[in-house]
């Protein structure tokens, strides 16, 4: 469905001046006609990760390598009372201009993982190159930097926006670190944002976040995010709240932005529907470990891990030819504890194709096909 409103403010082929802090100059040039990316080096992926992209270059822009993150847990006292494996060796890469769904049910590692890539944690271990750069262990100062470069959209807007500041400021505060911009060049760059995210600048840019609805509140943070001029944006359950119309108009805003500007997305939610629509891989995550990654069309037909497959068969599906609703099927079973998960397979305790392998070696993630990987030991076979 187009959207009007997002669509009405945006001039094609203009070049929004979009610049990040301590870059002065730089400029996010829409992708129109293979236009301009971004001015950093990638780096090479190792060929055994390395998938190519739709229409880009072969080089990640985000490169992920055996990712760990746990919690320790304590109880009265501060005594150590166990360990949560949030995210366990979790690697993928991530080419410029591409959509990357990650999926899984609540509390599988998802915005842990997505927390550690964009540093807001620091994992445990692991690396997380992003344009080339190792960001584990970098000075909070240089990650500052690199933010301008991955921003983040979360599911609530209000929490991330200032309640006492005006919408301009909360869009031009990502600005304020360029000391050449003169106050009217933000102004003027508030109001380009603004109209690219379908907001009338006239009428929005002296509201404050509270006088806005859910919809308009996310395409200012939207236009925040935006405002540096990212390559990456992590959207964590970013459209969830919305109801149906304005989550629709939102996700062709950033379906607008990715072609515009070439960004890429790492899209986290549980709504697979909505992530089958935007992505063009989908990673699936059962608790803190990527079951299976591959194409969106690949995953959605045709699973490999029972995981997935148990996943997709949870969701109630219309067959359009029949006009039929295919029933849910409820996931057998809790999901372990991420404090002592299963031996082996993680999935094994609630999986119909167990068996006593599954509990003695965890499955490497093994290739079954140009772009699709699977963690199983007995993965399905394609129909
Ligand atoms: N700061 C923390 N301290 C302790 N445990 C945590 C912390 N943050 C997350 N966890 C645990 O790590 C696991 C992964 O949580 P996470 O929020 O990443 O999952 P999720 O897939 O994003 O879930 P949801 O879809 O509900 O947001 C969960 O068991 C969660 O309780």
């Amino acid at each position: 469905m187009p959207d009007r409103a997002a669509s009405g403010g945006a001039r094609a082929g203009a070049c929004i001046r979009v610049l990040a802090p301590g870059e002065p100059g730089r400029q996010l040039h829409r992708a129109e006609g293979g236009e301009t990316v971004t001015d950093q080096a990638v780096h090479v992926a190792p060929a055994e990760t390395a998938e190519p992209a739709r229409n880009g270059p072969h080089t990640p822009l985000l490169s992920v390598r055996n990712l760990v993150q746990e919690y320790v847990t304590r109880g009265p006292g501060g005594i150590k009372t166990g360990v949560v494996h949030a995210v366990s060796d979790v690697s993928f890469d991530l080419m410029p201009g591409e959509t990357l769904g990650i999926v899984g049910e609540t509390g599988s590692g998802k915005s842990t993982l997505a927390r550690a890539v964009i540093q807001v944690e620091t994992p445990k271990s692991g690396t997380v190159r992003f344009q080339g750069r190792d960001l584990v262990g970098m000075s909070k100062r240089e990650i500052t930097k690199v933010r301008a470069d991955m921003q983040m959209v979360y599911q609530d807007p209000f929490g991330s926006l200032n309640p006492r500041w005006r919408v301009a400021d909360v869009i031009a505060e990502p600005l304020l670190g360029h000391t050449s911009m003169t106050r009217e060049q933000r102004a003027e760059r508030v109001d380009e944002l603004l109209d690219l995210v379908g907001l009338r600048p006239e009428t929005y840019r002296h509201r404050r976040p509270l006088e806005l609805s859910g919809g308009q509140a996310q395409r200012v943070a939207i236009a925040r995010a935006v405002a540096p001029g990212p390559s990456l944006i992590i959207c964590d359950e970013a459209t969830s709240s919305l109801d149906v119309l304005i989550r629709a108009q939102v996700l062709n805003l950033f379906e607008k932005l990715r072609e515009e500007f070439n960004l890429a997305y790492m899209f986290i939610a549980h709504d697979l529907a909505t992530v089958k629509r935007v992505s063009d891989r989908v990673a699936v995550m059962h608790l803190g470990q990527l079951a299976e990654s591959g194409p969106v069309e690949q995953i959605y037909a045709a699973p490999r891990h029972p995981y997935t497959r148990a996943l997709l068969d949870s969701v109630p599906v219309l067959d359009t030819m029949t006009g039929v609703v295919k029933r849910p099927v409820a996931l057998p079973g809790e999901p372990p504890s991420p404090l002592n998960p299963p031996s082996g397979c993680r999935f094994r305790t609630r999986c119909p194709r167990a068996e006593d392998l599954c509990a003695q070696e965890e499955p490497v993630r093994t290739r079954v096909s140009d772009r699709h990987t699977v963690a199983c030991h007995f993965p399905l076979t394609p129909a």
